[in-house]
């Protein structure tokens, strides 16, 4: 037995000559919230059904909840596909039954829990709703409780926040907290930084087919400088001698990026100065930011790369 929930190594997908998914691996260990990040056509539902054993690899190899091959323990595992769907005749208490009896729930047993679950969440006025009256957010939502009803010790959410509003994307959120809670561990892609940024233990960045980051959320912000912004107490052009070349002046202060080991003796060069402090705030780059950074850095790698070039110049 290994502690992780998943182990993948080497994924690799073609569709014909595409290479869709290129080498991709990941270990998500047990009990975490794990996001998989990447903007669209990256390969995160191509790496996530691999992962399931849902499509097999052209290379790679993933094994599940300590060490077992995906199709053997289906029963474990929760699956919020990318393309949503349900019976629509079906009521919400009934859908969210028939699913977890797909993987091996008692039928009261199901709509007990699905009495339960939305009850807590607030959805309890759609429990007899027809899916085919819902919304497609609400209907999401049932979707979401049908796939994690039976407790699955895994839980696969592909792109979950897409679609829903505000209200239901807290709910997701508190469901997702609440399943690792109780000792499941969740794996979710998204293109949505701020659910990552809130949830997310670790998470792996994909980005032109392949795996660009891997580690914590405060990792990736450490990717890129401290922004810094200061405005000295006696508006002197001076001042710019202590600043980074890099310094731009907008108004009364200075915007500029320094590495976190620079910060404190920045501060030592500015106190001895004289020049003083009106305003002073050193933020770290959001996790959108070290997206965006890393992102622009696989477009222009693709950009530079001779096939690029032969695109460019057939579509001129
Ligand atoms: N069945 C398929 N046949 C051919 N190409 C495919 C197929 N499935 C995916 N692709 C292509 O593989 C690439 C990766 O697709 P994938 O759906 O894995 O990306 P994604 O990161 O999940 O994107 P999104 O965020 O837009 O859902 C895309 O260029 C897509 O067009």
């Amino acid at each position: 037995m290994t502690d992780y929930s998943v182990e993948a190594t080497g994924l690799t997908k073609y569709f014909d000559s595409f290479k869709a998914v290129d080498q991709v691996s990941l270990t998500v260990p047990a009990g975490c919230i794990y996001g998989v990040l990447g903007p669209n056509g990256a390969g995160k539902t191509t790496s996530l059904r691999m992962m399931l054993g849902i499509i097999d690899p052209d290379e790679g190899t993933s094994r599940l909840l300590g060490g077992h091959k995906p199709r053997t323990v289906r029963h474990r595992i929760g699956y919020l596909p990318e393309e949503r769907g349900l019976y629509p005749g079906m009521k919400a208490r009934e859908a969210i039954a028939f699913m977890g009896a797909l993987r091996g729930l008692d039928w009261s047993e199901g709509r007990r829990r699905a009495a339960i679950f939305m009850t807590e969440l607030g959805l309890e006025r759609v429990i007899d709703e027809k899916i085919r009256k819902m919304s497609k957010g609400m209907a999401q939502m049932v979707q979401l409780i049908g796939s994690i009803v039976h407790t699955p010790d895994l839980i696969v959410l592909d792109e979950p926040f897409s679609g829903l509003d505000p209200v239901n994307q807290e709910r997701l959120e508190t469901i997702v907290r609440r399943e690792q809670g109780r000792g499941a561990t969740i794996l979710f892609s998204t293109h949505v930084m701020a659910h990552a940024e809130r949830l997310c233990d670790r998470l792996a960045i994909i980005a032109g087919s392949a795996r660009r980051f891997e580690g914590t959320v405060d990792e990736a912000r450490a990717l890129l400088p401290m922004q810094v912004r200061y405005t000295p107490r006696d508006g002197s052009d001076a001042v710019a001698a202590l600043l980074p070349a890099a310094a731009t002046r907008k108004g009364e202060a200075w915007h500029f990026a320094i590495e976190e080991s620079d910060v404190e003796p920045l501060l030592a060069r500015i106190t001895a100065s004289g020049h003083g402090v009106a305003g002073l705030s050193i933020a770290r780059p959001a996790l959108h930011d070290a997206f965006v950074h890393i992102v622009r850095q696989v477009d222009a790698e693709f950009d530079d790369a001779p096939e690029a070039d032969a695109i460019e110049e057939a579509a001129a």
